[in-house]
């Protein structure tokens, strides 16, 4: 299975809810950073609905945070699975991971989305769609949307899911920290700063840019209330922000609880040399702050978790 990253285009946090969870308005945008996943049966085969873990992937320190035991969000959507549908045999689970960890761009969470629909296909259950969105939101406020993909606003505590209309293609660039920040910690620094958050709403100003495919609107539109929040945690970030910013990119924000940055390009609509020559010029602005630890380059938007 390959399945995608995620960047938030819109992050609009709300109150903690009394379940501990902040209400949201999130617009989830799927770029083409990929984890493959694979689910193979197990041999022998055990009495467990998981046997063994394993994850390669270009970055050691990214690896080296990545759980190889039954925490692992992969293993876990198996044996939910397992549990909710009485079926399931034992299986060997390989990560091959691209997407940061601990980034703000949902890989553990598109692993799991991946092992839901690999495992149900391996073990027969046919479950609905329906059903693998309802296990999804269980494992987690984003592994839904690793189902899902393209572009789509998520509210509730970000797990209910409808598409958005978004025709456009655009070209981004990420900048990856050696650094990770934990979601819960994140959330918390944001009720600290904000104690008295008002009720989420989503940003019309986006939605039209989506809509009309204008890379320039984007750029202007795009927002997250969790940025101040991971700058207060990893100050060193605002430069890496102000330099991508400097060099050219057309919007520049924090990937959901961070701390990777996402910069946004341009737009299909735009002369591809021009756009290609703003890339390198902002991924060399990023490299030369000698913060970043990766900076890769990626399109959005791109299906959901896909059986290769
Ligand atoms: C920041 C985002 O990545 C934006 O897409 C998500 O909201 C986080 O999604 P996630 O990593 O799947 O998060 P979960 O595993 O559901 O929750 C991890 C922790 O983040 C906090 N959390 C998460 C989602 C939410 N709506 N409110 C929260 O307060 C809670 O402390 C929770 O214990
Ligand atoms: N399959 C997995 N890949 C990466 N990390 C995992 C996985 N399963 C569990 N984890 C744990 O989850 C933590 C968060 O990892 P993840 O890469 O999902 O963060 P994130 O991208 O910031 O999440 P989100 O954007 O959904 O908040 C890691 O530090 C790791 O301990």
């Amino acid at each position: 299975m390959r399945v995608p990253a995620k960047v938030n285009l819109q992050l609009a946090v709300g109150p903690r809810r009394e379940d501990g969870f902040h209400a949201l308005v999130n617009v989830f945008h799927a770029v083409s950073l990929f984890d493959e996943v694979t689910v193979k049966a197990a041999s022998p085969r055990q009495s467990h609905a998981l046997t063994a873990l394993t994850a390669t992937g270009q970055s050691e320190s990214h690896l080296a945070r990545v759980p190889l035991d039954e925490t692992n969000l992969a293993a876990r959507a198996a044996l939910l699975l397992a549990e909710e549908t009485g079926s399931g045999f034992p299986v060997d689970i390989h990560l091959d991971k691209h997407i940061p960890v601990a980034g703000g761009m949902a890989g553990g969470s598109a692993d799991a989305a991946a092992a839901l629909v690999a495992c149900d296909r391996l073990w027969g259950c046919g479950l609905s769609r329906e059903r693998l969105l309802d296990l999804a939101a269980r494992l987690g406020s984003d592994v839904a949307f690793g189902l899902v993909g393209d572009t789509a606003v998520g509210t509730g505590r970000g797990e209910l899911l409808d598409p958005m209309a978004s025709p456009g293609r655009y070209r981004w660039v990420f900048a990856l920290s050696t650094r990770g920040l934990s979601t819960a910690d994140v959330f918390g620094e944001y009720d600290r700063l904000r104690p008295d958050a008002p009720d989420p709403r989503l940003d019309l100003a986006l939605q039209q840019a989506l809509a009309s495919g204008d890379a320039e609107a984007l750029g202007r539109s795009l927002s997250n209330d969790l940025q101040p929040a991971a700058l207060s945690l990893l100050p060193e970030l605002q430069r890496t922000l102000d330099a991508g910013r400097s060099a050219g990119a057309i919007g520049a924000l924090v990937s959901g609880s961070g701390p990777t940055c996402a910069f946004l390009i341009g737009g299909g609509g735009e002369d591809a040399a021009l756009v290609a020559e703003r890339e390198a010029e902002v991924v060399a602005a990023l490299w030369a702050t000698g913060m970043c630890e990766q900076v890769v380059a990626a399109d959005g938007d791109v299906p959901g978790a896909t059986v290769l």
